[in-house]
């Protein structure tokens, strides 16, 4: 696989706009890695001039798996853990290297870290699980709700 985009979240791309995150320049690698330059928008900061850690673990759950569907495996997130080891400082350009560490049946593990461009000291490291997706899963969804009367 060449180095090549990966493809916006449903909801940007539904509404057509840039991902909301932040999370455009976002490119694969290889089969099992890539790479995200980004920058924290100041919406998103959460104390003076430092990103909200829901900023960071959003940002973490939508590219790690946008990333595995780009590789053509349609998951959820089962587990996110992120360690928040620096504060991570709003609309500074970062950089996010992430990989599919390992599969176990339908169970994609995948970790990323976060760090200012040129750094190779981490703001902030995830790890997680994702779950791949049965067929009739969102349809299940759908029927569960209107169970509830929803
Ligand atoms: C075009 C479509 C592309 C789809 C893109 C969607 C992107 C959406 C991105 C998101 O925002 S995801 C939203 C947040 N996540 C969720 O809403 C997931 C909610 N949870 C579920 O729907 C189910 O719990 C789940 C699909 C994860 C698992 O239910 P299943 O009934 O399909 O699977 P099952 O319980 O049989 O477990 C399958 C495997 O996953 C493992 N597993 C399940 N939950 C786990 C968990 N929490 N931690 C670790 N492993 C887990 C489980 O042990 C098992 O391993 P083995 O196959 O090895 O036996």
């Amino acid at each position: 696989m060449t180095a090549d985009l990966v493809s916006p979240c449903r909801g940007c791309q539904m509404s057509r706009t840039p991902c909301r995150f932040g999370a455009d320049d976002f490119v694969a690698l290889s089969e099992t890695a890539a790479r995200v330059r980004l920058a924290c928008p100041a919406a998103f900061e959460g104390g003076p001039r430092v990103a909200h850690g829901g900023w960071t673990a959003a940002v973490f759950d939508d590219v790690l798996g946008r990333f595995l569907v780009h590789t053509g495996v349609k998951s959820v997130t089962a587990t996110l853990t992120v360690d928040y080891l620096l504060p991570v400082p709003v609309e500074q350009p970062l950089e996010i290297h992430l990989e599919i560490a390992a599969r176990e049946g339908r169970r994609n593990h995948l970790t990323g870290v976060l760090r200012l461009q040129g750094s190779d000291r981490d703001l902030a490291v995830a790890r997680g699980v994702w779950v791949e997706l049965r067929p009739g899963h969102f349809e299940r969804h759908q029927a569960r709700m209107a169970e509830l009367g929803t």
